[in-house]
């Protein structure tokens, strides 16, 4: 469905993403994991379509993503690391405001079983500026998927966050994997990768290292262990993944 054919990324002349052919199936749990700076943001940026590869091409339902772009950007949900939201809203205004500007017609039923699965009813008229950490995540993606996207793409959607809140992210990426979306999310939380991935992508200095399911990450680990023996960050992820 989305398909990277040789894609590199160079900031300046520093190259963050060497040339990267995956595949991305329709419907696939997509646990990108690798140390900092290893380029995982960088990748869901290009496949968000919010950074351009300097190299190569993306293809959506085998279209360039140059020529597909509308199509691309209402198909896609991307949550960044940092929180984007107006502070002196209230979470009910927040959520209006993001329906009323959105270019794609809203599904009330899927925005109602988000905000019902994340509990934000709880508090539709607090500020966002007197939100807990949680509470801010919890809406923030809720936000970014108002336009109930079939691809949702997360950078740490549970990083620094209660349990209570975490739990509740996890049951709503679950239901998203169950009504046969596709999801990609950058983790470092090995039960939250485990729980919601079916697929691991491991990036290490800008490369791809491994790309294919938890049975086979399974497999051919202590292999992988053997020929990454440069970082010692990147043998701890492997071997506590
Ligand atoms: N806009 C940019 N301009 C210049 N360099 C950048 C830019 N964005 C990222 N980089 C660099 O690209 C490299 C990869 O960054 P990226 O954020 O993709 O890594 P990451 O694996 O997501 O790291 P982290 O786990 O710390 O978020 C880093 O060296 C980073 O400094």
């Amino acid at each position: 469905m989305i398909t990277l054919e040789h894609v590199s990324k160079s900031y300046k002349k520093k190259q963050v993403l060497a040339p990267t052919s995956i595949e991305i199936q329709e419907g696939g749990a997509y646990g990108i994991v690798g140390p900092n700076g290893a380029g995982k943001s960088t990748l869901l940026k290009l496949i968000a379509s919010l950074e351009r590869p300097t190299k190569g091409t993306i293809y959506f339902q085998g279209n360039p993503y140059s020529s597909s772009v509308k199509e691309v950007r209402q198909s896609i949900g991307y949550i960044p690391q940092e929180i984007a939201l107006y502070e002196e809203l209230t979470v009910k205004e927040q959520l209006d405001f993001w329906s009323n500007i959105s270019s794609k017609k809203i599904d009330d039923a899927f925005v109602q079983s988000m905000k019902e699965t994340l509990r934000l009813d709880e508090v539709a008229n607090k500020r966002v500026q007197n939100l807990s950490g949680g509470w801010k995540r919890k809406l923030n993606l809720c936000v970014g998927f108002i336009h109930n996207p079939s691809i949702c793409l997360l950078d740490e959607p549970t990083a620094g966050i209660d349990l209570a809140a975490k739990e509740d992210i996890l049951t709503w990426l679950k239901a998203l994997h169950q009504q046969g979306k596709t999801l990609l999310y950058i983790s470092h939380d090995r039960y939250e990768l485990h729980t919601l991935s079916d697929q691991f992508i491991v990036l290490m200095n800008g490369q791809v290292v491994f790309h294919d399911d938890k049975e086979m990450f399974q497999h051919t680990k202590s292999q992988l262990l053997k020929s990454q023996t440069g970082s010692q960050e990147l043998e701890r992820i492997i071997s506590y993944l």
